[in-house]
């Protein structure tokens, strides 16, 4: 474990998300060609990503029980087929069927991706590593957006639609033929080969999955951080900022690109302090929770619209629940055996994006219903009516914190049946600040020998297992 395959297994893991998130994005940057090409209104348009993400969100447990029975590699292999089809099918669409069709193969493929390469870090590398490594792996996937917006677009706009969609499929296939050729489920050293289990095991070790508190914390951890970022990003956060509060399309574009940049400072940084703090993991969620619900407020409820300061106040904290959303597959991990984990992961991925489909939805229908009722005075994207409609996610912020809260004290509950207490917080940080006094006075005595270098007793904290840590 954590040679040199391990991490090319997980460079080309990483290297297959990636990809899969360019081909996720790409519709993105295509909205006036597509316009054009399909002769198509702005609802029909709108429904390409909306069922690709239907697709993404509905196949993430089928997806996470096949991961557990099949293992990553095929999986993430037949993930990047799809998505080449789809982009096939996309390049040579003319029509809206034609189109939606290509984007059901990307949604089903890209579904296949992620969870398939957070399933291999487990089992390629010491649990020790594997928090960091999972914050990395959601964080350098968000570079695929990226090359959506720039040598994507470009070559759109240089050599036209089909060129640009058969560049993707070829993207594609490379991550096809990389994974087949580099991927391995596991190290030859971890034993034979996992007999594959029935259909009758499989549908107990997801209801066991299901029922575990540890998994639907997870889930609702995700729900909670991720779902605000999604809207911003795919769907309103644009339009927002540029008619809502009259910024130019330069500085929204600048804005919304500082989402990939948060990501990849404050995704290690979270991962390590997961890694040290497991314990913790369910208040980093309510904290950021409660500091996105504070940012929207302030912008909702400042007169007119808001300063620039405040709107990169904004942009930076929505983007920081990227990372804090990745917590999420963490308690899946933890809270459940090895052969689980591909299921309960995919329960947990199902939280963030059904949140952000529900949000995108009834926030687009809150603005058409103020339109016609002549309350945005004809402007659809008024600041007043962007103001109601997105106040919605308030609900949607209160139902996370609330199921977040009740499923921790589920865990916590559980884990005390196990002989397992979580101090409150105020005598946690109270003890660390003890024993940290203590390293200092022992290190300046010069009686450290045989101490680990923090000082600290973090032996069986990183491992969970089935009882886990909130
Ligand atoms: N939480 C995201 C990944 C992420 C990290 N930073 C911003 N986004 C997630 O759930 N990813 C699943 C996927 O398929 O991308």
């Amino acid at each position: 474990m954590d040679s040199k395959r391990a991490w090319t297994v997980w460079g080309v893991g990483v290297f297959a998300y990636l990809i899969a998130v360019t081909q996720r994005t790409s519709f993105g940057v295509v909205g006036l060609e597509a316009t054009a090409r399909f002769s198509a209104s702005a609802s029909a348009l709108s429904a390409f990503t909306v069922i690709q993400l239907l697709v993404y969100a509905g196949l993430q447990i089928p997806v996470g029980v096949l991961v557990d029975r099949f293992g990553p590699r095929v999986m993430i292999a037949t993930g990047a087929a799809l998505m080449t089809v789809g982009q096939i099918q996309l390049a040579a669409a003319t029509s809206v069927p034609g189109g939606v069709v290509g984007r059901i193969f990307v949604g089903a493929g890209d579904a296949m991706t992620f969870i398939s390469v957070i399933r291999l870090i487990p089992a390629w590398f010491p649990s020790r590593r594997v928090p960091l490594l999972t914050q990395l792996t959601g964080q350098l996937g968000q570079f695929g957006q990226l090359i959506s917006i720039a040598p994507f677009a470009l070559v759109l706009h240089a050599w036209g639609w089909s060129p640009a969609f058969l560049g993707l499929a070829g993207l594609g296939l490379v991550a096809c033929v990389l994974s087949t050729a580099a991927l391995r489920n596991a190290p030859e050293m971890s034993g034979p080969a996992v007999e594959l289990a029935g259909i009758k095991e499989t549908a107990e070790d997801l209801a066991r999955a299901w029922q575990q508190p540890g998994t639907r914390l997870g889930m609702w951890s995700h729900f909670a951080t991720q779902f605000a970022g999604n809207v911003f990003v795919m769907t309103w956060g644009y339009p927002f900022l540029v008619s809502g509060q009259g910024l130019d399309p330069t500085e929204a574009s600048v804005l919304l690109s500082l989402f990939v940049v948060v990501g990849i400072i404050c995704g290690p940084l979270l991962g390590g302090w997961v890694g040290r703090h497991p314990m913790r993991r369910s208040t980093m969620v309510l904290a950021v929770t409660f500091a996105i619900t504070a940012a929207w407020l302030s912008v909702i409820l400042y007169p007119g619209p808001a300063p620039l300061w405040l709107l990169v106040v904004l942009v930076l904290i929505l983007a920081l629940g990227g990372p804090a959303s990745m917590i999420g597959f963490d308690f899946a991990r933890t809270f459940n055996p090895s052969r689980r984990i591909g299921t309960a992961t995919g329960i947990v991925n199902v939280g963030g994006f059904i949140a952000a489909l529900i949000t995108m939805y009834v926030v687009g229908l809150i603005l058409d219903l103020l339109k016609n009722s002549g309350f945005s005075g004809g402007n659809l994207y008024s600041l007043d009516s962007f103001r109601i409609a997105l106040s919605f996610q308030f609900i949607v912020l209160a139902i996370g914190v609330g199921a977040v809260i009740g499923m921790r004290n589920q865990v916590r509950r559980r884990m005390a049946l196990a002989g397992e207490t979580v101090p409150p917080l105020r005598q946690a940080l109270a003890d660390n600040a003890r024993r940290r006094a203590q390293y200092r006075s022992e290190l300046r005595a010069g009686r450290l020998a045989g101490r680990d270098t923090a000082g600290r007793d973090t032996a069986g904290k990183h491992d969970g297992g089935p009882a886990g840590q909130d």
